[in-house]
């Protein structure tokens, strides 16, 4: 049973009545169990498994928690539970089917293919426009500013960007306006809608909310919080991990509970289950030089192993990495219980080279490897063209591939294809009105950058001998004046496939369709042309086999997720909320301390002990300084159990500099 495993302070927090509950736990004392037997509790009080709703860092967590209960109590599987995105997410898409979400990276891509279509060269101005990507940053700034207009505050930042002000606005209002045509909605958007339709009154079930990882809480997720209104909140956070603030993390939600609601009660769990006594003395050693919020301490329960946690000295850190390579290589823990923790990503290549070199396989968490790889982004965006006609992101993405087709004539041959379907770009594709009148001239305006590019429609003839299919032949897209042949041919391709995967409903047998189409052959044969080519250019034969089948594997890994979904949407946008759980491959964790939160070894390694690399203040100046970066020690070390190492270097060869230890191993009372 979920509450007779607990242990008395853990059981006093679980049961304790519904109203304002903290619990303050220190690492590795049970937060989980805790949250697990207090959703065990409320459904043995008669609290129906509908009124609760579980807020976790990541979905992982939340079905692990869901998962915990159920084997006792089966009704939890149905207790709403996930991260705030995932939870917004499914609560907006019962209240408004057309939601689809974008990543910032896709959206970028939208905000590209508008700027695209301005010319600022023939305004004749000197000074240098704005870059799409730089202006898409800028906006978001300008967003977050509170300022009353754009032009206004630019003019306060750059005023020598005067004369190009109107564009940029009329750049954004476009961009606001596509999105809110095909109901695009960003991660923040979610948030801030859900909070909205809450605060608006909208019915909600819940009784009881339970906030894990409570100590990274940003002010949004607070006020969405806030606006569900039940009678029981149960938070449960250590504030000495709290580690993001970097991304509005803000560490006075956690500190001010008791404050801000009143009757609040604040429970404390000390007993550390994880790490030996030598570990642990460490870790509170160095926190106790931080404010302490509420009073909190570690207790030893697995008592001393005599083993000191040791600290490693290098020249430089080529000898670190291959040294705990080496160590490794000999080591007897098993390699999925070994953790190599880093501050700074960059410290990441060269270790995973030294491990690799050693033969040692390792795993990245984070998705970088796998979500950011193009094969994967074409092969998720191909799918979500399917499910989602009206995507213009997912279609500029896919003719990234088509050569002479920039990101402006996709977006024109998106929005005649939507106008030659009604609305249903694939339609435009499959069964065009050729009634309706594409690319005429639209909206010049040589202050506004926009000049008439359409006067004269392009004629067909070109296409003609390319053994296109009569149909598409007759399709108006191909009147776009400066569509080059290439583009004709990869639309052609296109086409087909949509022709042909039409008759499929089953997502499996869409993706399989999918990965044996000559569209799909076209666009990884290009990506992995890309990856095979030599130093001038020229493209090696061998290695661009290679490539191919190793992209193919990639994608299969993706085939074999997608075994677990009946539905297509649902995979899809599993995916792009669940991109930065996922890890890729087998053996030693190579982990940020960031993305280590939760998690637990048997033996780790923490690299780069050096000031400047970790505490790293420039990472953290503008949000949490040196007690944000003592944290983030705290957290690194209280991952491990049973071994623990500290490793760090003199000099960095490569980048020229020399280092002094950390200040974190001297505060742990190391003669270093
Ligand atoms: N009452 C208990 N008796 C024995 N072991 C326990 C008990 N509660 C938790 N544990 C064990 O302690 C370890 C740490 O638990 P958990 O991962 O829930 O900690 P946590 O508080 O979330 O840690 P952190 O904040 O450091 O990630 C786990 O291995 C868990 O199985």
């Amino acid at each position: 049973m979920p509450l007779s495993k607990l242990n008395k302070e853990q059981l006093q927090a679980a049961t304790a009545p519904l109203g304002h509950n903290l619990v303050i736990a220190s690492a590795g004392t049970g937060k989980t169990s805790t949250i697990v037997g207090r959703i065990a509790y409320l459904l043995e009080e008669g609290i129906k498994p509908e009124e609760i709703l579980l807020l976790t860092f990541t979905n992982k967590a939340a079905a692990e928690m869901k998962e915990r209960v159920a084997r006792v109590i089966p009704s939890a599987k149905n207790i709403e539970a996930g991260t705030f995105h995932s939870v917004s997410y499914r609560w907006l898409k019962k209240l408004n089917k057309n939601i689809t979400l974008k990543t910032p990276k896709d959206l970028k891509i939208l905000f590209k293919s508008i700027y695209d279509k301005r010319d600022f060269s023939r305004l004749g101005i000197e000074e240098k426009p704005y870059s799409a990507n730089y202006l898409f940053d800028l906006y978001s700034l300008y967003l977050n500013s509170n300022a009353p207009s754009f032009e206004e505050w630019l003019l306060q930042k750059a005023p020598s960007h005067e004369p190009y002000a109107l564009i940029y606005e009329d750049i954004f209002d476009e961009y606001e306006n596509i999105k809110k045509e095909h109901n695009l909605v960003d991660f923040n958007s979610l948030l801030i809608e859900m909070t909205n339709h809450l605060k608006n009154g909208i019915e909600n079930p819940y009784r009881e909310v339970l906030v894990d990882e409570y100590q990274d809480t940003n002010p949004l997720q607070n006020e969405l919080i806030e606006s569900v209104k039940q009678e029981g909140l149960f938070c449960v956070g250590d504030y000495d991990q709290s580690i993001y603030a970097f991304n509005g993390a803000d560490i006075s939600i956690i500190s001010t509970f008791d404050k801000r609601y009143e009757n609040a009660k604040v429970f404390t769990l000390k007993k550390n289950y994880r790490s030996y006594g030598e570990i642990l003395d460490i870790a509170n050693r160095v926190i106790k030089n931080n404010p302490r919020i509420y009073p909190k301490t570690l207790e030893v329960t697995r008592g001393y192993s005599g083993e000191y946690p040791k600290v490693l000295m290098y020249n430089d850190t080529f000898e670190e990495y291959r040294d705990i390579a080496s160590r490794i290589l000999t080591s007897t823990t098993k390699r999925e219980e070994i953790a190599i923790l880093f501050r700074n990503n960059s410290s990441a290549d060269a270790i995973e080279a030294m491990l690799r070199e050693k033969g040692i396989e390792c795993k990245r968490k984070g998705g970088m490897s796998f979500f950011d790889s193009r094969e994967i982004k074409i092969t998720l965006d191909l799918l979500t063209f399917l499910i989602n006609p009206k995507d213009i992101m997912a279609f500029i993405h896919i003719f990234e591939y088509a050569k002479g087709v920039g990101s402006a004539i996709a977006g024109e041959i998106f929005e005649a294809l939507m106008t030659l379907g009604d609305g249903d770009a694939i339609k435009g594709f499959l069964n065009p009105d050729t009634s309706k009148k594409v690319f005429t001239k639209k909206r010049t305006s040589y202050q506004l950058g926009l000049f008439d590019d359409f006067v004269t429609l392009g004629s067909v003839s070109k296409f003609v001998n390319l053994g296109f299919d009569e149909e598409f032949l007759a399709n108006p897209i191909l009147r776009h004046p400066k569509l080059s042949i290439e583009g004709a041919e990869f639309l052609h391709n296109f086409y087909q496939f949509l022709k042909r995967i039409k008759r499929f409903k089953n997502p499996q047998a869409i993706f399989n369709e999918l990965i044996n189409s000559k569209i799909f052959d076209h666009i990884i044969s290009n990506i992995a042309k890309e990856r095979a080519k030599d130093k001038n250019g020229k493209i090696d034969e061998e290695r661009y086999h290679e490539a191919k089948e190793k992209i193919k594997n990639k994608v299969k890994i993706l085939g074999n997720l997608l075994k677990n979904y009946s539905d297509l949407e649902r995979f899809l946008n599993a995916m792009v909320l669940g991109a930065s759980e996922m890890s890729e491959g087998s053996g030693v964790n190579l982990l940020t301390v960031h993305a280590s939160k939760g998690l637990e070894f048997e033996e780790v390694y923490i690299v780069d002990m050096m000031e400047g690399r970790f505490p790293n203040i420039k990472l953290s100046k503008p949000a949490g300084g040196i007690e944000e970066e003592r944290r983030l020690f705290y957290v690194a070390v209280t991952r491990a159990k049973d071994r623990l190492f500290f490793a760090l270097a003199k000099n960095d060869r490569i980048k020229n500099i020399t280092y002094e230890p950390s200040r974190f191993l001297k505060e742990a009372g190391y003669k270093v």
